[in-house]
Order: C-alpha cells, then structure tokens, then sequence
C-alpha cells in the first residue's frame, strides 16, 4: 500500500547562503495493508520529514513514494489532493481548522469531501466524538476555543471519519489521558482490522508495542549512515 524507494531528501537553505542540508539518502520502506510501522530515531533523525515526503509535503530529490499506486514524487498536485481525499489520511499533533465551523462538521467535513450523505456523515462523526469523550454540548461549537486535548481528540475524530486505505499519525496519543488513549488505540487497531496500511510516529512506548507490527529508524537513512 506505501512502498518507499530509494528517496533521498535535501533542504536549500536560500536565506543562508544557498546551504545544502542533506537530511536523507536511500531511504525504502515498504507498507503493507493491515500493518502498522513506527519510525524512530534520535531528534533531528528525520521522521517528520518521511512523514512529509510521504503526504507530498516536501518533494523527494529523488526515488518513489508510492501510495495506493501513486508515485507521490511524479504526480500533479491535483493527483496529490484527491490522494488525500480518498485514500491516504494524516492525523497532525495539532487541530488546525476554519474558525467558526462547528465541531461536528469539522468531523464529517472528509466524509462530505467525498460525497457521503450529510446524515450519515454527520452520525459518523458524532459516533467518533462521543467515542473520543468530547461533551455534546460541545459539538455545535467551534474547536478554536477548546482546550489542548479537545482539539487533539477532535483532530482524531476527524482523521479517522473515513476509513482511509493509508494513514500517517504524528504522535497520536500524546497528552491524552489513559482513557482517551485506549479509545485512540483502539480506532488504530480498528482501522488496521479493515486493512488500513498505517506509518506513525510514537513516542509512548507502550503505545507503539501495542499497535504497532515493525519499528523503523530513520537514522539509517541519515546520508552517511552505514547500509
Ligand atoms: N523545512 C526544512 N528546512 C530545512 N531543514 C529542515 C526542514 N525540515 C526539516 N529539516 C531538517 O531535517 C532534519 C530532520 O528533521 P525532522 O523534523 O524530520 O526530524 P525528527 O526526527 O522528526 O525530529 P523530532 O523527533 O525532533 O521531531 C533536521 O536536521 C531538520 O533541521
């Protein structure tokens, strides 16, 4: 479902002198539907910007990132943006959204995006939101005002309301209270259940045993590094 070839990055640095930072080399990895790999590696190793490359964020210099059979590194912005519609979703460490939305249509919003019926989007969402323990009383209001937590729940809500083929998760558990992080874990056992090929970055340990098949440093990919 993601298979990773040989893709190595580099960042200009055009406000310092055109500085070259090579950042990765030959890196691959390979996904397969119902599995679920977390990368590791020191601080700086280079996980969020795999995760990046993979969502088509950064622009690999070279080798190909095929999710659900798109080259992510070839393909027109508008191959990337239906990608993300309809098959490959990213679950961020922050909620960044339309102010004055309501909550519950933050949720469905993926679900609209690909033509679902409202009603059905909406019980989705709502079903996620009460699931996740956000207050109805809260869903007919925008999340700006919420708390750090709220907005990281909702965020999951949102990731979460399609049953995306392909799922990338920047620390998804990350300051959620024990209960919330069962919940957590149980939509990624869930999705991984319906055969959702997943890539995520954890740094609760327990977490990453639980859910997670394979463990991958990124620092072998660091330019340099030993094969
Ligand atoms: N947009 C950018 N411009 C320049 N350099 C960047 C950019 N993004 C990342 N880098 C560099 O790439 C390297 C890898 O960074 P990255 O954020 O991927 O590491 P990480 O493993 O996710 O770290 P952490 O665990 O601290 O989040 C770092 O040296 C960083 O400075």
């Amino acid at each position: 479902m993601i298979d990773i070839r040989d893709v190595s990055k580099s960042f200009t640095l055009h406000n310092q002198g055109s500085a070259v930072i090579r950042v990765m080399e030959g890196a691959s990895l390979h996904v397969a539907p119902g599995e679920c790999v977390a990368l590791t590696g020191a601080s700086g190793a280079g996980k969020s910007t795999l995760m990046r490359v993979i969502y088509g964020n950064y622009l690999a210099a070279s080798g190909s990132v095929l999710v659900g059979g798109l080259d992510v590194v070839q393909a027109e912005p508008r191959e990337i943006l239906q990608l993300r519609r309809e098959v490959l979703g990213y679950v961020s460490q922050f909620l960044r959204v339309v102010p004055r939305v309501p909550t519950v249509e933050v949720v469905a919003e993926p679900l609209l995006a690909l033509g679902a019926d409202p009603d059905a989007a909406r019980a989705r969402a709502e079903a996620l939101l009460s699931r996740l323990n956000i207050p109805e009383r809260l869903w007919k209001l925008s999340p700006t005002t919420f708390s750090g937590g709220e907005q990281q729940r909702v965020n999951i809500a949102r990731g979460f309301a399609h049953a995306y083929p392909a799922l990338l998760l920047d620390e998804p558990t990350a300051s959620l209270d024990a209960a919330n992080r069962a919940v957590v874990l149980e939509l990624i056992e869930e999705a991984k259940a319906r055969g959702a090929a997943i890539v995520g970055i954890f740094h609760d340990v327990e977490a990453r045993a639980r859910v997670c098949d394979r463990v991958v440093d990124v620092s072998a990919f660091t330019p340099g590094a030993a094969a």
